[in-house]
């Protein structure tokens, strides 16, 4: 039995939970609203974030960060990539020194362009880290389907012994050397969504979605590398396997978005798409790297209000004709 802690009671630090607890750990969750820390303990449903599903008795939920943090051996961070450096400045100081910090929000911090790692590493620099990410929906994984995702760690052995601890039955992790390839994959892959959605929503074909999803694959790459990132790691399933994931299916939340921006419907009322927050400093990035992304440059333009989808799509297509590959 491992100690776990898990900050953030949202879909997917709720998911987490439910799979760690099932599989005989000590899981308690770390939420700072009184109202899901209740229905969590009371009801075993997070009403909120997660609904329809049972939770299982094993998770307990606790506004009290010190008591989540209590003798923890791994310490989840499940909050949005906006909101890690708070999370960490309230609560870092609570973690043990030797547990291992995994970091599971997939973005970029929108004002540094920092990954989840390195806000981790300049707030608690020598906490033993690892990064997961891969196709993985919340509510697949809180029900106990099956998946397989990657587990990324500086050192070979921190990341082979993260992956064996937090795998299950139905949740294969495979380690990585590679931390900022998986950071990259899981944070562009949200942007690419928006684009694919917003492709479906104007009702452009699936033609155009499989077209926009492969060359947003080249962006991510591009930019996944030039941001450190190994080629491979960005074919993996940070990468290519959420890309696909996120990029075909309306149960994504940045999937979802894109389609209604492409129908030109009210958007307010939408959970959490990380994408819309990551689009502009990814766009940015680029640029700043001489990198070629031009579908990722068209989603922050058409998130900032510069684009409607109807001329984003008309100079996408307009565009100089190229080589596929450069
Ligand atoms: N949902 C999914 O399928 C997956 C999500 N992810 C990634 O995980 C991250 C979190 O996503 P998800 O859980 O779905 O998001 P949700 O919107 O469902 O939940 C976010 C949670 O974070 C909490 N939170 C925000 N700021 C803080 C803070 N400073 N301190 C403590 N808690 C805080 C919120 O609390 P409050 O309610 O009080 O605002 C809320 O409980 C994202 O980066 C996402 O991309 C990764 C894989 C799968
Ligand atoms: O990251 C995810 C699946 O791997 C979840 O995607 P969304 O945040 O778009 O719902």
């Amino acid at each position: 039995m491992t100690r776990f802690a898990i900050v953030g009671g949202g879909a997917w630090g709720t998911a987490l939970g439910c799979l760690y607890a099932r599989a005989g750990h000590r899981t308690v969750l770390y939420a700072r609203d009184a109202e899901t820390v209740a229905g969590i303990n009371r009801d075993q449903r997070n009403a909120r974030y997660l609904p329809g599903i049972e939770l299982p008795d094993g998770l307990t939920a606790t506004s009290d960060p010190a008591e989540a943090m209590d003798r923890a051996e791994i310490v989840l961070f499940v909050v949005p990539a906006q909101s890690l450096s708070v999370a960490i400045a309230e609560l870092g100081g609570l973690v043990p020194p030797d547990a291992l910090a995994v970091l599971c929000a997939k973005g970029i911090e929108r004002g540094t362009g920092r990954f989840a790692s390195q806000i981790l590493t300049e707030a608690m620099p020598g906490q033993p880290l690892a990064v997961l990410s891969g196709p993985s929906f919340a509510a697949d994984v809180a029900r106990g389907l099956p998946t397989a995702v990657t587990i990324a760690a500086g050192e070979p052995a921190l990341a082979d012994r993260a992956a064996r601890l937090l795998s299950t039955e139905t949740f294969r992790c495979y380690a990585a050397g590679d931390v900022v390839g998986v950071e990259a994959g899981g944070a562009l892959k949200n942007v690419l969504a928006l684009a694919a959605g917003a492709v479906v929503g104007r009702g452009l074909g699936a033609s155009a979605q499989a077209a926009i999803i492969t060359r947003g694959f080249v962006e991510l790459r591009r930019l996944g590398a030039a941001l450190g990132g190994r080629p491979e790691t960005l074919t993996g399933l940070s990468g290519l396997g959420d890309l696909v994931l996120t990029c075909s299916s309306p149960q994504s939340r940045n999937f979802a978005y894109g389609l209604a921006l492409g129908r030109g419907d009210d958007r307010s009322g939408l959970k959490l798409a990380e994408g819309v927050f990551t689009a502009e400093i990814a766009a940015r990035l680029a640029k700043q790297h001489g990198i070629d992304a031009p579908i990722i440059a068209t989603v922050a333009a058409i998130l900032s209000g510069d684009r409607d989808v109807d001329a984003a799509v008309q100079s996408l297509l307009a565009r100089p004709l190229k080589r596929e590959f450069d």
